[in-house]
């Protein structure tokens, strides 16, 4: 491919890879929070598991962003990430306070294979070798699920239970919609100056975030 053509890599690969992507945003498990037939022990499954997995995601933004500080040369960058460690503070008391009010002991939480998979490939990613195109690219692609798939839970026609609502905000709303535009738009001018190989790799972690978000929610379903 030209350079020229790669304006939005990131909008390629969407379309050439739809029905992934489709897979991992449009999954049982969320649907059935939208249907509002989700089973509430899947729910508390799934808070529990992503609590460990978003303590494992802090170091992975710190890493993404000493990558940023150190590959670019405007502060854009720095500050969409640093406001993407700040929601990360708000979100972890979030899960504290969730959790207490489903009576689930994060303390005795233990992480499941595909938990600890996924935190394996982020430590991954934190590897000085890997380039800031491939971090930040998978950084937006692993927000961009949790953006679409809540977002979906909280339209009109949603019957999403009112317990879970707030989850479904948190990650569905338009503030987090536009961080995710923004996270895109810096994977977009990275991967647009990188080297054929790099986004190659890039699009391969790409693929590898929307399987490990599939299995992530079939995890909390209960079904692997
Ligand atoms: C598994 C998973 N993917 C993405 C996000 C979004 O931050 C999250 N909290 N958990």
């Amino acid at each position: 491919m030209e350079r020229s053509d790669r304006a939005a890599v990131t909008v390629t690969w969407l379309k050439k890879h739809r029905p992934i992507y489709i897979g991992a945003t449009r999954h049982p498990f969320t649907l059935a929070i939208r249907d509002g037939s989700v089973d509430f022990s899947s729910f508390k499954r799934w808070l529990g598991q992503d609590y460990l997995f978003v303590r494992a995601f802090v170091p992975f933004l710190a890493s993404v962003l000493v990558k940023a500080w150190k590959e670019t040369d405007d502060d854009a960058d720095v500050d969409v990430i640093l406001g993407g460690i700040a929601t990360l503070n708000d979100e972890i008391a979030w899960f504290k306070r969730e959790a207490s009010k489903w009576d689930v002991s994060l303390d005795s939480i233990v992480p499941q294979q595909t938990n600890l998979d996924y935190c394996r490939f982020l430590e991954s990613l934190m590897s000085p070798d890997v380039d800031y195109a491939q971090a930040i690219s998978a950084f937006w692609a692993i927000e961009a699920v949790y953006q679409e798939s809540f977002a979906h839970c909280l339209e009109d026609d949603s019957k999403t239970p009112e317990a879970l609502k707030e989850t479904c905000r948190r990650w569905g709303n338009d503030g987090f919609g536009h961080y995710c535009r923004a996270l895109q738009s810096l994977a977009n001018q990275q991967l647009q100056k990188a080297s054929e190989e790099v986004v190659a790799k890039a699009e391969v972690n790409f693929l590898r975030v929307l399987e490990l978000e599939v299995d992530f929610w079939n995890m909390s379903r209960g079904t692997t």
